[in-house]
């Protein structure tokens, strides 16, 4: 059986991402420091599977600790999660953000190669296109960062990249994820942002069960169908799914793959203030703000390489996000806490 060393496990689109690969027959071992997750993810991961992943509580950046996993278990291939991801935290706290997400990596990179574990799929984001030239937005659309946390993203591709020139015995995957919503059908595990959220569907959600008043819609004067930012929402089961298709796209194929996981479809947020009203028969105060700076018009993927190389598509629609962070949230007022 092969086991997959997945670092922020215990996160957002790592948890869902371990109840496939468990559901799929893989071992998995987590490696998490909880910076921006909860150790009561397992139970609910555990509850779902009828299986526990082994969790190791240690940061990526603690290299003797992490050795000590690469020495306990045979790893087959490594999904790397584990970063910092607030836009705003990091251009605040830059260098924060580049020792945990750049040389958080790099240790982890230099163990996979000590212990001849040479597989890996990275989490990737939109965010390495900058304000994009047109949409949809393939592959080769030219990257840049607006922001620290871009930069540590353009970074780690540029890295992985080297990595793989200089070694063929690797292989590594390079996810390019647009806009991860939604959460399992259980209810079980879901985002639990800390604080005020900055994304879009959490913060509606909070609106939705009361603990938010008003939504702030930043901008309604874009180029977009209702002067609304429009974006790639994608459902974080189908994401997670991607992940595994990357895997076996390696294991297949090896070599150096680099793709967008979106649906294609780009929706506004009005769009998504009105599925969510639907989704759960409550009215979502909103009010028009200021555009947020740093905000693009437009970003929705082209996942026709996805479809072509990994066979992969989405398969749930803006209605069933809706109504799977709204089961979620329900479940879950204040998160796992
Ligand atoms: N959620 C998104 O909108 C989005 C979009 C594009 C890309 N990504 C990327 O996907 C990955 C997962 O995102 P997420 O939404 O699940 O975020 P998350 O914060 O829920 O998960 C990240 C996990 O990594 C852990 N972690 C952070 N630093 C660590 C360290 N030094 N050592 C060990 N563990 C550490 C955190 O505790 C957390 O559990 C991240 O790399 C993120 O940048 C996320
Ligand atoms: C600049 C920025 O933060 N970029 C991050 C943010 O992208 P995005 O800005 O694409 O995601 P988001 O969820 O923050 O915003 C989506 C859309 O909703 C709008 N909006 C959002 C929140 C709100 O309270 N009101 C509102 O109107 C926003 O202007 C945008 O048009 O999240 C992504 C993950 O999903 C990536 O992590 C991006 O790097």
């Amino acid at each position: 059986m092969k086991t997959i060393l997945v670092t922020g496990g215990a996160g957002y689109i790592g948890s869902h991402t371990v109840v496939e690969l468990l559901n799929s027959g893989y071992e998995v071992v987590i490696v998490d420091n909880l910076i921006n997750s909860n150790i009561k993810v397992l139970d609910r991961i555990q509850s779902i599977c009828q299986k526990r992943p082994i969790f190791y509580n240690c940061d990526i950046l603690d290299k003797v600790s992490l050795e000590q996993v690469f020495q306990k278990h045979d790893f087959s291939a490594v999904i790397h999660f584990a970063a910092l991801k607030a836009v705003g935290e990091s251009v605040r706290e830059p260098q924060r953000y580049y020792t945990n997400n750049v040389s958080g990596s790099l240790i982890l990179f230099e163990l996979m190669a000590k212990y001849s574990v040479k597989k890996i799929v990275f989490s990737s984001s939109a965010t390495v296109y900058g304000d994009p030239i047109s949409v949809p937005i393939t592959e080769e659309f030219p990257l840049s960062a607006t922001n620290p946390y871009g930069q540590t993203k353009l970074m780690m591709e540029q890295i992985l990249r080297d990595i793989y020139a200089a070694d063929r015995e690797w292989s590594i995957g390079i996810l390019r994820y647009f806009n991860p919503v939604g959460a399992h059908s259980s209810g079980l595990i879901g985002e639990d942002p800390n604080g005020i959220p900055n994304n879009l569907m959490p913060y509606i959600s909070q609106v939705a069960v009361g603990k938010l008043e008003c939504l702030s819609v930043f901008g309604n004067d874009y180029p977009t169908h209702d002067g609304t930012g429009v974006r790639d929402y994608i459902h974080v089961v189908d994401l997670a799914r991607g992940h595994l298709k990357a895997l076996e796209y390696l294991e297949a194929n090896g070599g150096e793959l680099i793709v967008n996981l979106g649906t294609g479809t780009g929706y506004s947020v009005l769009d998504v203030v009105k599925a969510f009203e639907l989704a759960s028969g409550k009215v979502i105060n909103y009010q028009i703000k200021p555009r947020r700076s740093g905000d693009v018009a437009k970003c929705f993927a082209n996942p026709a390489k996805a479809l072509e190389l990994l066979g992969w598509q989405t398969t749930y629609d803006l209605e069933q996000m809706c109504r799977d962070t709204w089961n979620w949230q329900q479940k879950n007022p204040q998160g796992y806490t």
